[in-house]
């Protein structure tokens, strides 16, 4: 394709160079570019593309697309000036691969919690109906049975206009993803065509990247601002912020609520470790998924899944067979029944969320141990808050590490230490070592205890200086079950 083709309705403010030259890779990274690449130079929060247009052009780049043009331009290769070239990246993506979104229903989950859960679930209930279907997620991308590694939680746009593309050689009618807030403020979602959005919830996350919690409100609602008449934006009318992602959508405006009146409406009827009882839609049903916050993903998943035409009583018989997403609430249990839970929980709100439903679920006599952390370059504000909520659901809390990344752990588990209430200082153990502290945790439990493991779910790495170490929290537990002998009571 030429850039003259690929720059069709694209706003220009100066050109140089020969705009037939035939471009036939796309790349913002410098390091990928070779000869017939276009490198788009973007801004970025550490450094700034344009600083490698030379590097660039030596590797052999056919045109450059950027927002400052260079002092000495190379004769032969073609320059392209616009005004956001992020913004642009994801026109120019969709033009290059030809609009896939546009060939298939591209549905977008965005919130604080449930965004995987509810893109997962969406994924395996529509295998189940009977679709070819992709999914583009924190755990992993999906094509059908491939399994594509994820980077991000969603992926630059180039990134994603392939999958899309490969999604449609592979058959693919739908595909569901995550939106984060990262991508919505970066422009990852520029161009792409949505058949739906879905709003899960937001709570206090990503301060550090947004600044404020309205700028991070606002990131999420700028995804609802992007979808187009034909797209329906549904949402969970429960939290407050809600409403506020309908006002300025051209979307048909959906809800769901298990308290209020909404487009789907539905009702807990009982909760328990082995899943949840609800009615939806006047017809009760039976979930294997665990908690009061999936019976929201349940909601919103069916509520899509009718939106997007199906079969209201097909969908609910379909849903009800589904399991939980990998380390979403996922147990080990021990030959003594010491229940370990793995969870992703790493917000206040996600970890407030499973401890309440783990507490309402217990016996009396059933301690909670749990293991929580928080990661290193990322907001700090939430490690003395998720320090506090752990003390407050439980019995026996381990501080951790949970990807201390560039930090020293002992840093971030001071900053944890101090949301500690003075009151249960007694029952809080430091250990930096996430494997010491679960086995630590496993040799403290008595049969029928619950620890749950918070922070990593899915993850298999612990990142340390750069480096990611092979950890998979289900993985410690189940060697940490066989190794500790169980009911040895040891209290900190
Ligand atoms: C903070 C953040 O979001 N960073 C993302 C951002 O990178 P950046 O702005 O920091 O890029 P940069 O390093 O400043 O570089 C600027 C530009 O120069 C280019 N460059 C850089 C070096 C070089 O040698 N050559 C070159 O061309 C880069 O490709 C980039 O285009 O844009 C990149 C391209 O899209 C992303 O890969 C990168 O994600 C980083 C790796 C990251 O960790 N992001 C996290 C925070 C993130 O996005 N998380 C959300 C999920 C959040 C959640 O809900 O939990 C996600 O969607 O995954």
């Amino acid at each position: 394709m030429t850039i003259k083709e690929l720059l069709y309705k694209v706003p220009i403010l100066a050109t140089a160079g020969d705009m037939e030259a035939v471009i036939n890779h796309l790349t913002l990274d410098s390091r990928n570019v070779g000869p017939g690449s276009l490198f788009i130079a973007v801004r970025g929060t550490v450094t700034d593309g344009h600083t490698f247009i030379d590097t660039a052009v030596r590797q052999g780049a056919s045109a450059i697309l950027c927002e400052e043009m260079p002092v000495n331009p190379e004769p032969a290769v073609t320059y392209v000036q616009v005004q956001d070239s992020a913004y642009t990246q994801g026109l120019i993506a969709a033009t290059f691969y030809g609009h896939p979104s546009r060939k298939l229903n591209l549905v977008g989950v965005t919130g604080t919690n449930g965004k995987t859960s509810t893109a997962t679930l969406l994924f395996r209930l529509f295998r189940a109906l009977g679709y070819r279907v992709g999914l583009i997620s924190t755990v992993q991308n999906q094509i059908d049975d491939t399994v594509i590694p994820a980077t991000h939680t969603t992926p630059d746009v180039i990134t994603t206009n392939a999958l899309l593309t490969d999604m449609l050689k592979h058959g693919c009618t739908h595909c569901f993803m995550e939106v984060s807030s990262h991508a919505v403020v970066q422009q990852r979602i520029a161009g792409l065509h949505f058949a739906g959005g879905i709003f899960t919830n937001i709570t206090h996350d990503h301060l550090d990247f947004h600044g404020t919690f309205d700028n991070y409100i606002r990131a999420k609602k700028g995804f609802f601002d992007q979808l187009p008449a034909s797209a329906f934006a549904l949402v969970n009318i429960d939290d407050k912020r809600g409403m506020v992602m309908l006002q300025n959508t051209a979307a048909r405006k959906e809800s769901f609520s298990l308290q209020t009146l909404a487009t789907f409406k539905g009702k807990l009827l009982a909760d328990s470790l082995f899943g949840l009882h609800m009615e939806i839609d006047g017809k009760e049903v039976w979930f294997k998924l665990i908690g009061r916050f999936n019976a929201y993903n349940i909601l919103g998943v069916y509520g899509a899944a009718v939106l997007l035409g199906e079969d209201p009583e097909e969908v609910l018989t379909q849903l009800s067979g589904l399991m939980p997403p990998p380390g979403r609430f996922e147990q080990v249990v021990s030959d003594e029944q010491i229940v370990g839970i793995v969870d992703y929980a790493h917000t206040p709100d996600a970890l407030q969320n499973v401890l309440e439903t783990i507490d309402g679920l217990r016996q009396a006599d059933e301690q909670i141990i749990t293991i929580v952390g928080c990661g290193g370059n990322r907001d700090a504000a939430k490690r003395p808050i998720m320090a506090e909520i752990a003390c407050k659901f439980s019995d026996k809390v381990i501080l951790t590490s949970d990807n201390p990344r560039d930090e020293d752990p002992m840093a971030i588990l001071e900053q944890m230490q101090a949301g500690v209430p003075p009151i249960d200082f007694k029952k809080t153990l430091t250990l930096p070592d996430r494997r010491e502290a679960i086995q630590k945790a496993v040799s403290m439990a008595n049969p029928h205890d619950i620890i749950l493991v918070a922070g990593k779910g899915h993850e298999t790495y612990q990142e340390i200086n750069g480096v990611k170490h092979d950890f998979d929290d289900r993985q410690v537990l189940l060697e940490a079950f066989a190794n500790v002998k169980s009911g040895s009571v040891d209290t900190p």
